[in-house]
């Protein structure tokens, strides 16, 4: 529990901003309406690469429907309209030259519900890079076996590779959606409240996991566990009703958060 102390609830958190050099994802004036009403609005804020960035808030805030606007999964919902930018690594995501397929393999997403396909081990991490290009079975082995390693799942999946990924435990088989994954050299991986329906063991495993794949690529990760979001996020973005409330290195927003709304939340004292 966070200390009583005074809280100036005067000032709007301003976007943390890092140099071009250190930003991955730059997000500007961004809103997002489903058939006309609006989820996320004039939301400004960059992401650093090689960071953990954690966005939290209440259900229903816009969540994962920004972290869904990262690699335009709402494009096929006719209802949506956006306006403002998203710009990874210095290009607009929503320019009319980028190619969507590309898109979604540089920015990677790991959802919820472990969502292995109805194959083996090996074929689900084969899966994306199959549809990627042609390599020999060599090349593509020491792919899979990397991104199993990276992982944190090939000690316990090598001997039996063509297993079916089905009798994989819940969070051995979230271990291998992240490792299909990153098999295609993703820049960024979003992770929308990945460990929410493991257990308590597997849920650390994924939290190391998170904490050891910054060195690879820049993660994004919601979550509704504020001791998860402390413990393995670099930056915090607090979002409420679609706004972006406060942003700043997770030390900070957790123990001295600039805004009342913030300590509210974090502390439990707003759902
Ligand atoms: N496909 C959709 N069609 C219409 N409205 C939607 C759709 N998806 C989300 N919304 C609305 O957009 C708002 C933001 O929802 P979103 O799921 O992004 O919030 P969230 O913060 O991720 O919530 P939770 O923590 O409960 O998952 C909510 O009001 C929600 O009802």
């Amino acid at each position: 529990m966070l200390a009583s102390r005074h809280v100036d609830q005067t000032t709007q958190a301003p976007a943390t901003h890092f140099p071009a050099d250190q930003c991955c994802l730059n997000i500007e004036q961004f809103n997002l309406a489903y058939a006309g009403k609006l989820a996320l609005q004039a939301l400004t804020l960059q992401v650093p690469r090689h960071r953990v960035t954690a966005f939290i808030g209440p259900s229903g805030c816009g969540k994962s429907t920004l972290l869904r606007a990262i690699n335009r999964l709402h494009d096929l919902n006719g209802s949506v309209t956006h306006s403002g930018s998203i710009s990874l690594e210095g290009h607009n995501i929503h320019d009319p030259g980028i190619n969507v397929t590309e898109l979604r393999r540089r920015v990677g997403m790991v959802f919820q519900t472990p969502n292995p396909f109805p194959m083996s081990i090996y074929d689900n991490v084969a899966f994306g890079l199959r549809l990627q290009k042609r390599l020999a079975k060599r090349q593509r082995d020491d792919i899979i076996e990397w991104a199993l390693t990276s992982a944190a799942l090939w000690d316990e999946v090598k001997d039996d590779l063509h297993r079916s990924a089905w009798r994989l435990s819940g969070g051995q088989q979230q271990r291998l959606v992240i490792a299909r994954t990153l098999a295609v050299q993703p820049d960024v991986l979003l992770l929308d409240e990945p460990a929410s329906a493991l257990d308590p063991i597997s849920t650390l495993k994924i939290e190391e996991l998170i904490r050891n794949l910054k060195s690879q690529l820049t993660l994004v990760l919601v979550t509704h566990n504020m001791q998860q979001a402390a413990r393995v996020s670099d930056y915090t973005a607090f979002l409420q009703e679609g706004e972006l409330v406060e942003y700043g290195p997770t030390d900070h927003v957790f123990t001295n958060p600039r805004l009342q709304r913030t300590e509210n939340y974090i502390t439990g004292r707003m759902a």
